[in-house]
């Protein structure tokens, strides 16, 4: 297997799926030994490291062996699994550490909602400040279905730019991406390197066959194209082989590596368009979007038509043109104004803002450093 030379990190995401965690079905810490290891030596060397750790509802089947299987699973008696198998989880990941380990159980929620975002966001900074190795899962006890991340190859992703990681390290059961899953199929290659994600690249992987697996390879790959977009390099490698760490450590990757985009969007800008949710819909005239798709502007209250939905300071909104018959939007922000407010300035000057509304925020509705163009033409 070649070897890929990676760029200089100082922060990372790990990530462990639950074949690492329950090989053959059975929660063990047969595999665990080298991530810890690894993860030791590269916070003894000043690099940090956040580890997200599937295997909870792996782990709580170890102590309700009648609930096994899968299809006969109802949601509550999963939600327990994952209750019951969390604490197993951490303290199994905690035994192998002389620093504390923390814990962190997030939902879809906490990262599509700026608040709760930035929430997490200090709060994970601090543990790691505090020197502990913060621990992720989704909360699975808790969440619904529909309200769901739903795999932790994505959370990870998430967490990556949550943390403004450099490096997600995605754990898995076999090398990394092959040209076919070599599980079903023979005489398969490992491609090594990837440069950019396309439909190709996705068309290449196929479901997990562990029946304590959520994602298989296309949740790895969608979490590898959220990380790459942002500028964090992404590797899969295999955990069940302890060599593959003693490489990273030196900076040598056995396994697929995902490069990071030349150009990438900035951590917010990304956050902005692919986790907040749109509140409502701002309608522009000509000039403005001339304004902001030609020369970068922010959005004024001047160029601004009408729009639709109840909103709050701080919501994303997404952008239209006003007039023309484009059914997509050509930009998303997050608006200085309620609707409310918005209601009164629109239309008008900046330098009016305090006279229709007693005070002023800001004298553009949507600054351009928390707008983003999504028309592609
Ligand atoms: N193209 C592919 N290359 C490698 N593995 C693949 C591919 N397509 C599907 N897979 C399957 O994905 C599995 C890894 O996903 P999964 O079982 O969900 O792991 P984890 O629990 O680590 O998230 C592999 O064991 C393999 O069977
Ligand atoms: N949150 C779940 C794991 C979800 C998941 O994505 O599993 P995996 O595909 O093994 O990484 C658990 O702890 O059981």
């Amino acid at each position: 297997m070649s070897k890929l030379k990676l760029s200089g990190w100082k922060r990372a995401v790990i990530k462990v799926g639950s074949g690492i965690i329950a090989p053959e079905g059975k929660c063990s810490t047969r595999y665990l030994l080298p991530i810890a290891g690894f993860i030791s030596e590269s916070i003894n060397s000043g690099k940090e490291i956040i580890l997200v750790s599937s295997g909870a509802v792996a782990a709580g089947l170890t102590t309700q062996p009648a609930l096994s299987k899968k299809n006969h699973r109802s949601i509550p008696e999963k939600q327990a699994l994952a209750a019951i198998g969390q604490s197993i989880l951490i303290s199994l990941w905690s035994r192998f550490f002389d620093f504390p380990c923390s814990q962190i159980l997030l939902t879809y929620d906490d990262i599509h909602n700026r608040r709760r975002f930035v929430n997490a966001k200090n709060t994970l900074n601090k543990l790691i400040e505090l020197g502990t190795l913060p621990i992720i899962n989704e909360n699975d006890s808790v969440a619904t279905e529909e309200l769901k991340v739903g795999d932790n190859d994505n959370l990870a992703a998430y967490v990556a730019m949550l943390t403004e990681a450099d490096l997600l390290i995605i754990c898995s059961d076999i090398d990394g991406l092959y040209n076919a899953d070599p599980k079903r199929k023979n005489d398969v290659k490992l491609i090594s390197v990837v440069n950019k994600i396309t439909d190709d690249i996705f068309s290449l992987a196929g479901k997990s066959k562990n029946p304590v697996a959520t994602g298989g390879m296309k949740t790895k790959i969608e979490a590898a194209q959220k990380a790459t977009n942002i500028g964090i390099d992404t590797i899969i490698i295999n955990a069940t082989k302890k060599e593959v760490f003693d490489d990273l450590a030196k900076g040598k990757v056995r396994g697929t590596l995902f490069k990071k985009a030349t150009s990438p969007v900035n951590a917010r800008k990304h956050w902005l368009l692919h986790a907040l949710e749109s509140k409502g819909k701002i309608y522009i005239d000509k000039g403005a979007e001339n304004a902001i798709l030609k020369k970068g502007a922010s959005l004024l209250p001047s160029g601004i038509t009408r729009f639709e939905g109840e909103f709050k300071q701080g919501d994303a909104v997404d952008i239209y043109k006003d007039g023309s018959n484009l059914l997509k939007p050509i930009a998303k922000g997050i608006t200085q104004y309620n609707s409310s407010d918005l209601s009164k300035i629109k239309g008008r000057k900046s330098v009016e803002i305090e006279k229709l509304l007693g005070f002023v925020i800001t004298e553009e509705v949507i600054h351009r450093d928390e707008l983003i163009i999504t028309e592609t033409k």
